[in-house]
C-alpha cells in the first residue's frame, strides 16, 4: 500500500533554528531541511503519525527549551507525496554543493552529471544535502581531501560525508550513529553510490570504546555531543590528521576553537553559512 506523507513546517527566525533542530531530534525526527528564504524547518511524516497530539508534543518539547508559542507558527501540509516521486520532486531538487558535486534525489538519476554528484533519498535521516551544515562540510571535505587512507564520520545519519568522502578518493570508511535507523539508511546509500568501496558502519555514540584512528574525522552533530567527542579526537587522528566540524551555531565557532586548541588541533579554516559553523582543525603533532 502507498504510503502517504506529510509536512509539518515550523516557521520562524532563524536564530531559533537550533533550538527547533534540538525539539525534533529529542521527538526522533532527525530528516529536517531549511525551508526556502530561510522562513523555518520542515520535516516529513507518514500523515497517520503527523496528528495534533504529535504536534502538541512538539509544542511541549519547543517550550521546555525555551521558545515560546510566539516564535514559531506550525502548518501542516497534508499529503505531499500522494504520487512517489512526483509530488516529493518539487521538494526535492537537486542541491548544489560546489563546482562539480550536486546531491540529487535518488529518483532523478538521469540528472547525475559528475562521478561526485550522490544519489540520496532525502526523506530518511537527517544529510540529504539541504541544510547548511551538511554543504559546509562537504565544501570543507572537498578541501581537505588529498590521497587520504581513512576517514571515520560521526554522525554518519544518511552517510552522505563518508559517501562524499569515498568518491573524493578516500578507500576506507567507518560510520557511527546512536540511531539504528540511520545506519542502515547510511549503508543503503553508501552501496547505491559506492558499490565497490568498503563503508564499515556501526551504532555508537561519539567514539566510544572505538579503537581504529583515521587521517580524517568528520562530525556534524549539535554542540553539546561535538564537545564531548573533542577530548577523544587527538587520539583517533594520524598524525597531521584533519577533523572537519560542524552542526554549531556561527556564533559558537570561538568556543569551539578554544576547545579544540587545548586538544592540540591548530585551526585551518573556519566557514558559515545560515548562521551555522564549519571548523577545519588538523592535529599538530603525531
Ligand atoms: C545533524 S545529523 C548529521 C548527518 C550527516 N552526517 C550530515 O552531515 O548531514 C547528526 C547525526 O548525529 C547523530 N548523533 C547525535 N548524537 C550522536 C552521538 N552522541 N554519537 C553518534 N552519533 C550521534 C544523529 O543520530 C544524526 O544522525
Amino acid at each position: 500500500m502507498e504510503q502517504n506523507w506529510s509536512q509539518l513546517q515550523i516557521l520562524t527566525n532563524p536564530e531559533n533554528f537550533e533550538l527547533v533542530t534540538n525539539a525534533l531530534i529529542i521527538q526522533q525526527i532527525t530528516g529536517i531541511e531549511n525551508l526556502n528564504h530561510d522562513r523555518g524547518l520542515a520535516i516529513y511524516l507518514p500523515s497517520e503519525q503527523l496528528t495534533k497530539d504529535w504536534c502538541h508534543q512538539l509544542q511541549i518539547t519547543l517550550n521546555q527549551l525555551g521558545l515560546t508559542d510566539s516564535a514559531y507558527q506550525l502548518q501542516i501540509i497534508a499529503n505531499v507525496n500522494m504520487h512517489w516521486g512526483q509530488n516529493w520532486a518539487p521538494y526535492y531538487q537537486p542541491v548544489r554543493i560546489s563546482h562539480f558535486m550536486s546531491i540529487i534525489p535518488s529518483w532523478q538519476k538521469d540528472l547525475v552529471q559528475s562521478p561526485y554528484d550522490i544519489l540520496m533519498d532525502p526523506q530518511e535521516s537527517f544529510g540529504s544535502g539541504e541544510h547548511a551544515t551538511t554543504k559546509l562540510c562537504l565544501q570543507a571535505l572537498e578541501e581537505v581531501v588529498n590521497h587520504q587512507e581513512s576517514l571515520i564520520d560521526v554522525g554518519t545519519g544518511t552517510g552522505i560525508l563518508a559517501i562524499a568522502a569515498a568518491k573524493l578518493g578516500v578507500k576506507t570508511l567507518y560510520g557511527y550513529d546512536i540511531s539504528d535507523e540511520a545506519i542502515v539508511v547510511a549503508q543503503k546509500n553508501f552501496n547505491l553510490n559506492c558499490p565497490q568501496e568498503k563503508f564499515q558502519v556501526a551504532i555508537n555514540s561519539l567514539l566510544d570504546n572505538i579503537t581504529n584512528s583515521a587521517e580524517i574525522i568528520t562530525a556534524n552533530m549539535l554542540e553539546e555531543p561535538i564537545r564531548a567527542l573533542i577530548p577523544q579526537l587527538a587520539s583517533h587522528l594520524k598524525a597531521k590528521g584533519h577533523v572537519i566540524i560542524s552542526g554549531i551555531l556561527e556564533t559558537k565557532i570561538a568556543n569551539i576553537t578554544q576547545l579544540l586548541k587545548q586538544e592540540h588541533l591548530a585551526i585551518i579554516k573556519t566557514s558559515a553559512a545560515q548562521g551555522w559553523g564549519c571548523i577545519i582543525a588538523q592535529k599538530e603533532r603525531g
